[in-house]
């Protein structure tokens, strides 16, 4: 899978300005909080104007199971490839989402968006965990657990960082996805991101695909930024 550019942008003309400079190039990209809430459906539409652009609407669903359940039905007829939910919710919740968004898209008559869950936020350390939350235990650990239980109640895939993708592989089937973010190239700055890893080690860790904002976003040269994490992840 290409690397997933996250279109972290406040409005919907920003986003086509940003999608402009790359004419004719087949993109994967992840709308988030940020775009949809500020743009509404609107944006997806937008986006999808674009050949070959394959979308992962990231609202991150965490909720009573018929509230996701609700609001995944109405993801599933927006014809994205993507989406996510929090395992944290467990796996009623999980199952929920799966069936709302399989609803959703049957009444619409479109694919139904894969459903990934979100395991430990790649901005979580394990001094956070334990310290902050209060919750004990790895990272590590509790992100192969929820990912077990995520496979379990029918989620396609997990979000995690590229660290832990061999510990998911060990409790998951091979085609279960892996989709990392907390990308950073060598020497670029975390930001608020604590499980980092590059492109490159990204690859050898196996995982899925890999999430992208600002080092692309954010970069005065975004075509460059963006072609050389490409090259990095397919080398
Ligand atoms: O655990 C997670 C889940 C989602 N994200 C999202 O990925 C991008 C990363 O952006 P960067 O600018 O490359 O840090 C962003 O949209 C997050 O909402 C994540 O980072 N970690």
């Amino acid at each position: 899978m290409r690397p997933i550019i996250a279109l972290d942008f406040a409005t919907a003309a920003k986003t086509v300005d940003f999608l402009n400079q790359f004419p004719d190039t087949p993109l994967s990209v992840k709308v988030g909080m940020e775009l949809f809430y500020g743009e509404g459906p609107q944006v997806i539409a937008a986006i999808q104007k674009r050949p070959q652009t394959e979308i992962f609407l990231d609202l991150k669903l965490h909720d009573i199971p018929h509230t996701v359940e609700q609001a995944a039905r109405q993801i599933g007829r927006l014809g994205v490839q993507l989406t996510t939910v929090h395992a944290l919710g467990g796996p009623e919740m999980m199952a929920a989402a799966k069936r709302g968004l399989l609803a959703g898209a049957k009444s619409a008559g479109v694919l139904a968006p894969k459903l990934l869950a979100i395991t430990q936020l790649t901005s979580t350390s394990q001094a956070m965990l334990n310290q902050d939350i209060r919750i004990p235990g790895t990272v590590l650990a509790s992100v192969r657990q929820l990912a077990q239980l995520a496979h379990q109640a029918g989620a396609d895939g997990v979000v995690a960082s590229a660290q832990e993708v061999q510990a998911i592989r060990e409790v998951t089937p091979v085609d279960f996805l892996v989709v990392t973010p907390g990308i950073r190239p060598a020497n670029a700055a975390s930001d608020d991101q604590h499980r980092v890893v590059t492109p490159q080690q990204a690859k050898a860790l196996g995982s899925s695909s890999i999430v992208v904002g600002r080092p692309i976003t954010q970069s005065p040269d975004a075509v460059s930024a963006y072609q050389s994490i490409k090259a990095a992840w397919e080398d």
